[in-house]
């Protein structure tokens, strides 16, 4: 599963990114024009350029078209240079507006990028304030801008990782560590907005253990948590990094295949069932699967395609279970999969 890694890959580190940008491009306005109008043209200019920077950085984030090194290689450069000039024009007050610019770095970049930024900051406005400053003053600007550097980058540190545990955790099984339902419907619904874009073939596999109450009712409910671990590792590892595998119920799991045709799919499916019917997950038991196989062809929607699958895992039970149900089946040579059923639902 993925981690994440970065606040930058999360919406509402996003969503704060585009506030902040507004926030602050609307308090700059007002100053760049007192100083165009009544001051000086350069600050003035600079705070303009800032403002309608920040504004298109939102505007990008909008348009889910932003990226963080969009803001290292303009707009760093550009804020470093400006606050330098700023200080060096208007003295101690243009020092502060170093703490939002620094602040606004950990937002809108990565933390590297935003460390670089930091770093180019001090080397250039250092010089500025430690030659405008009283040694007192500058020492205590010093100190102050690096707890400011420091402690955002540390809050931003720990937002990540609880953000990144609680997503884990809201999409995990907790009893298998595959995914949950919770990703089922934004995982379908990409699959077919990205076979509509690329002409990219998902398949889907809804695959349920046979008589699974009789195994609870015969050796406890231990046993039929242990088989439902085991066949979840098992799955991990059967199919690709790039097929995603749910457990969507108690002792029913789905398999988005990435990338297969229904036809290989129900070869893939036919191949798991024999694996899983071979396996000795419990000692002198047998454990079947009966398994409902659905392409995307026909399918408007994630949950027309889910109930074609279904529909499909519903004729493998009423055909007595242990078996692969597709519709497409009666393509295939049925010769050499024994265990295929042809559907007559239709998908
Ligand atoms: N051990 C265990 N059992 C579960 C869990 N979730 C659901 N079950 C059990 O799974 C069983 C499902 O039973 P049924 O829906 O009748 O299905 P089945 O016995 O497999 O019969 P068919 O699907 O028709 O072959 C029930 O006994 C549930 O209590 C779980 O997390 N752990």
């Amino acid at each position: 599963m993925k981690i994440i890694t970065s606040l930058h890959e999360t919406d509402f580190h996003l969503k704060s990114t585009f506030w902040l940008c507004i926030t602050a491009g609307t308090l700059v306005l007002p100053f760049a024009y007192y100083h165009l109008v009544y001051q000086d043209l350069g600050i003035g200019i600079g705070g303009l350029i800032t403002s309608l920077s920040l504004f298109l950085v939102a505007g990008l984030i909008y348009r889910k078209s932003y990226k963080t090194i969009y803001t290292f290689i303009w707009l760093t450069p550009f804020t470093t240079v400006f606050v330098a000039y700023l200080t060096n024009k208007i003295g101690i007050s243009g020092t502060y507006w170093c703490y939002s610019t620094v602040l606004l770095y950990y937002f809108m970049m990565s933390e590297r990028q935003a460390w670089l930024s930091n770093l180019l900051f001090i080397l250039v406005n250092f010089p500025v304030v430690w030659q405008l400053l009283e040694t007192t003053e500058a020492i205590r600007f010093t100190v102050t801008f690096l707890l400011v550097c420091i402690y955002s980058a540390i809050f931003l540190r720990v937002i990540t990782k609880q953000y990144s545990e609680l997503t884990h955790q809201a999409i995990t099984d907790k009893l298998t560590g595959l995914y949950n339902r919770t990703l089922l419907q934004d995982s379908l619904t990409h699959a077919i907005r990205k076979t509509k874009r690329t002409q990219t073939a998902f398949t889907l596999i809804v695959m349920d253990i046979d008589h699974f109450k009789k195994i609870n009712d015969e050796l406890g409910h231990d046993m039929g948590d242990q088989v439902l671990v085991q066949l979840g590792a098992f799955l991990k590892g059967f199919f690709r990094e790039s097929d995603k595998v749910f457990r969507i119920g108690g002792e029913e799991f789905l398999i988005l295949a990435y990338n297969t045709v229904e036809t290989d799919c129900v070869h893939q499916a036919e191949e798991l069932r024999r694996s899983i019917e071979s396996l000795s997950l419990i000692p002198d038991r047998q454990i079947t699967v009966s398994i409902g196989v659905a392409g995307l062809d026909s399918a408007e929607d994630w949950k027309q395609w889910m109930k074609a699958c279904d529909m499909q895992l519903y004729e493998a039970k009423k055909g007595g279970r242990n078996r692969v149900v597709a519709s497409s089946i009666d393509q295939l040579n049925k010769k050499s999969f024994p265990g295929l059923k042809v559907s007559s639902t239709p998908v």
